[in-house]
């Protein structure tokens, strides 16, 4: 019998904590909301178990939304990590959910039925429908994004992000795992499962099933080639992921 691979590195991905749009039950995507005051908690609660369990992050990446990279700040604070180094990346953000930014989930689902509603939320290939330029939740002229140009995303499918965050998780955030680092990743929902999928090569069909709870941290130890030593990794509070995944799926209804 052959024991499993020792690990050779860790890698620490981290929903940011409930926002006041995920509250109001509002897609969000790249509208850069702030937490709710749960999700502050959350935020908390989450650098409480890193530091519990000694997991304590060497390097910290994070999205250049609001509400992931306060998460991390309140999280590493509460585990006294708030020095570490940071690197920031649109290509970490939350999947862009193009005209359906600002819109009510709800709504949605009882305009649009069942079928459409999930399509656009976790179908791998379906788009929402472009943002224009001139609606309130565009991020059209945000400096932020200033250098991608045209490339700036109006919508997104979980495909596109692949695409997108495929070359920062095998650059950067592998450039630290393979200098030995505990790499934390504080993202988003969308942004988290384009992740797992590349980690633990999740099919396009069964993606569509995998949700990311907030505020929890998930632990990979990952080997010499980056493949997950546990496939999905382990959540620090399993019994508490195992409810918040079920509330992330149920959203709308
Ligand atoms: O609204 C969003 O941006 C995301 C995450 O909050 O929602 P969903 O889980 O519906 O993809």
């Amino acid at each position: 019998m052959t024991s499993p691979a020792a690990p050779s590195s860790t890698l620490i991905l981290l929903r940011h904590g409930e926002s006041t749009w995920n509250d109001l039950g509002l897609f969000t995507g790249w509208v850069d909301v702030p937490l709710s005051e749960k999700g502050h908690a959350e935020a908390i609660r989450g650098g409480q178990m890193l530091k519990e369990t000694g997991l304590l992050p060497d390097v910290l990446h994070t999205s250049l939304l609001r509400r992931a990279i306060n998460t991390a700040q309140l999280a590493l604070d509460e585990a006294d990590r708030h020095w570490i180094d940071v690197r920031r990346s649109w290509r970490l953000n939350e999947r862009h959910y193009g005209d359906l930014q600002g819109k009510d989930k709800k709504s949605t689902l009882q305009e649009y039925g069942e079928e459409q509603f999930q399509l656009w939320r976790r179908s791998y290939n379906t788009p929402p429908p472009e943002i224009s330029d001139t609606n309130e939740y565009s991020q059209a002229g945000d400096p932020r994004y200033a250098d991608l140009g045209d490339a700036a995303p109006k919508t997104e499918c979980l495909a596109d992000v692949v695409v997108r965050l495929e070359p920062y998780l095998y650059g950067p955030i592998a450039d630290d795992l393979r200098a030995g680092k505990v790499t934390l990743v504080t993202a988003h929902g969308n942004s988290l499962r384009a992740v797992v999928k590349l980690l633990d090569g999740v099919s396009d069909k069964d993606i569509a099933g995998l949700n990311i709870p907030t505020g929890i941290p998930l632990r990979y130890d990952l080997d010499a080639d980056l493949k997950p030593i546990t496939p999905g990794g382990v959540y620090l509070d399993p019994d508490a992921a195992k409810a918040a995944i079920n509330a992330v799926a149920n959203q709308g209804r």
